[in-house]
């Protein structure tokens, strides 16, 4: 299977190094020093299962590559529009596209600019940065894809992206509802980037404290009446759900968006907490505790102010 990682940071690199170590033949469009590094001396990935990919197909050019069987996007959302025009020479008319970005406007990006039956749905879970050029760093063992059709069938390109995840050990799964698996994803990772990156602290102490606790769980509420407005059967119990998996994780744990924060970077919170807020006013459902969110980040957003 041909596959191209358009965005071969944290996500896009890890995933890509399992894929190629399976034996696909994996093509990493990737830019700068990382670009430069990939090609001197391969990928690879630090933590819980080290690897290395020595020898990789990586450039900055997608017409390089040509057409493709599966696009996987895994630029940071501010990057999305310059990627998907930059890809277009790996999507033929029959490659599919899966965006493994976080939240629920990515699609949208898709949708406008390829044909609907191209676009297949994707979550990811890992927890993987760049530590250094051709290198990522993963805490923790977690990792984990889900992906397919959003008209629910059991495709035949969604099994055979299956068998290549396998093959490279990846915990991944075809779903039939990968709708409903984006916006759990959506309530969960709402809930903790927008308290821990507005409160600058790991989820240990948000989870404990009653007030912040209660406001933990207003955000993700605000969420799930957002995602049941526009059609999405959450199930009843999504939010006890999700606050329990905020009660499990390590108390250590925070979110990428936390992380950009402590850096300086660009935040993703236009398309998170502020995502809640847009798609809450388009069907009438209030959401406060997300504006809050989205507007306390709001000078943080464009990056250059560490938290
Ligand atoms: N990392 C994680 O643990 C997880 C991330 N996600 C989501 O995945 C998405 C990606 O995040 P993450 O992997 O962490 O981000 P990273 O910044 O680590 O990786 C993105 C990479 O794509 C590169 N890139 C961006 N645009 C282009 C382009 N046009 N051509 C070539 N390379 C490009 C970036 O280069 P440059 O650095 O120069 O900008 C960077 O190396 C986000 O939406 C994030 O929320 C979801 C689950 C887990
Ligand atoms: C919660 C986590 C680590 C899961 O993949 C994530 O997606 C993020 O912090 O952006």
């Amino acid at each position: 299977m041909r596959i191209g990682i358009m965005g071969s940071g944290g996500l896009g690199g890890y995933f890509g190094a399992r894929l190629a170590l399976g034996g696909a033949d994996v093509h990493f469009i990737a830019r700068g020093k990382h670009l430069q590094a990939m090609r001197d001396q391969g990928l690879r990935i630090d933590g819980p299962e080290p690897m290395h990919v020595q020898k990789l197909h990586a450039t900055d050019n997608p017409a390089d590559v040509g057409p493709v069987d599966v696009v996987m996007l895994g630029v940071k959302l501010w990057d999305t529009e310059q990627a998907i025009a930059q890809m277009r020479p790996m999507v033929g008319p029959q490659t599919a596209i899966i965006s493994f970005q976080n939240g629920v406007l990515k699609d949208d990006y898709l949708r406008a600019a390829f044909p609907a039956q191209q676009i297949m749905g994707g979550v990811g879970y890992v927890a993987t940065t760049i530590e250094a050029p051709g290198v990522i760093k993963q805490t923790g063992p977690m990792q984990r894809l889900l992906f397919g059709e959003f008209d629910r069938s059991l495709s035949e390109r969604g099994k055979a992206l299956l068998a290549a995840c396998k093959a490279g050990g990846i915990n991944a799964e075809l779903s039939d509802n990968i709708l409903r698996e984006i916006w759990l994803k959506y309530v969960f990772l709402v809930g903790l980037s927008g308290t821990t990156t507005s409160m600058r602290h790991t989820i240990g102490p948000i989870r404990s404290n009653p007030q912040t606790r209660a406001f933990l769980s207003d955000v993700m509420a605000e969420v799930i009446a957002v995602g049941r407005a526009q059609g999405v059967d959450l199930p009843a119990d999504t939010l006890q759900a999700a606050l329990q998996r905020a009660d499990t994780v390590s108390p250590e744990m925070t979110s990428s968006m936390h992380h950009d924060l402590q850096r300086g970077n660009k935040l993703e919170v236009r398309w998170l907490s502020g995502g809640v807020v847009q798609l809450g006013q388009a069907k009438g459902v209030p959401t406060p505790c997300n504006r809050a969110i989205a507007d306390i980040l709001a000078l943080h957003a464009e990056g250059g102010s560490r938290g």
